[in-house]
């Protein structure tokens, strides 16, 4: 499959390294790249990645023609807001999917804190890892993953793919739009300076806004009403109390969660652990 920036990226900079297969992960590519001296606003991607890493230590199947997409980025906000950068991969994915499948835009949501669903089923997550590099280079890699072709059998949640929901898209054309719109969203985030903005674009797409919501820490469950998320891209739930509550972590379900037993289904906008990593 043959993979290329959208010429505005293109102008803008931005490089891509595109391969058949990448038998580890796109993101470990990428965090070496940067370790190595790569400059950001490096783009690693395939439609076969053999290694994908999700959230909390999980794998992430890709099947050959899903698309593994991995970013390098420099942000320079306070580490603190470092996380809100998964807001722009949300909203820049979502528009790129709905430039590429305009039908599918109705059953196109965000789901806290970034997956993409189709009609429900989860089509997208990503995973966010930053590394503070020797003499105090603080970079972040952005991984996303799309199931374009094929979504995996078995999770313990809906699942979706963009081509069973009838999009003609592949995941070099997908790519191409997602390299285009990240650059007008990363521009309005403006290094956490427009995540007013930002935020105001993810609330507009996003799943389970004003609905029941349960939360699992351990034994703990918390159920309430999904209000927003804050400025820092927290959940803010309402509380049967009437209390408003903060989540940073667990693992969430939206919707009817009378019967949640914390099936791990999502996690918190975390940046993974690595070396020298700020865990945000
Ligand atoms: O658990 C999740 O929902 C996050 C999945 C993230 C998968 C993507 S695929 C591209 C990048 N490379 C990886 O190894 N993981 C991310």
């Amino acid at each position: 499959m043959r993979f290329s920036l959208a010429p505005q990226a293109e102008a803008a900079g931005y490089r891509l390294l595109a391969f058949d297969v990448v038998e580890g992960s796109t993101n470990t590519d990428a965090m070496e790249r940067g370790r190595a001296g790569a400059d950001a606003n490096l783009w690693v991607v395939t439609a076969h990645q053999r290694g994908g890493r999700g959230r909390r230590g999980r794998s992430w199947e890709g099947p050959r023609g899903n698309l593994a997409a991995s970013l390098l980025v420099e942000p320079q906000c306070e580490p603190g807001m470092t996380a809100t950068i998964g807001f722009v991969a949300g909203v820049a994915l979502h528009e790129a999917v709905r430039i590429c499948a305009p039908h599918l835009v109705d059953g196109l949501r965000v789901k806290w804190p970034n997956d993409l669903l189709i009609n429900g089923g989860k089509a997208s997550g990503m995973l966010l890892e930053s590394e503070v590099l020797p003499r105090g280079r603080r970079v972040v890699v952005i991984g996303i993953g799309v199931n374009v072709t094929a979504a995996p059998e078995g999770a313990p949640y809906a699942v979706a793919s963009l081509q069973q929901a009838g999009a003609h898209v592949n995941a070099a054309s997908l790519f191409e739009a997602l390299s285009a719109t990240w650059l007008e969203y990363f521009a309005l985030w403006d290094n956490a300076r427009g995540m007013a903005r930002i935020r105001d674009a993810w609330l507009a797409r996003a799943h389970g806004v004003g609905g029941p919501v349960a939360i699992q820490f351990g034994d703990e469950v918390i159920r309430g009403v999904f209000e927003t998320i804050d400025a820092a891209g927290q959940l803010v739930v309402r509380l049967p109390t009437g209390e408003a509550r903060t989540i940073t972590a667990g693992d969430v379900h939206f919707g009817d969660v009378g019967s949640f037993r914390g099936e791990a289904a999502a996690a918190r906008p975390q940046v993974g652990a690595s070396r020298n990593a700020a865990r945000i």
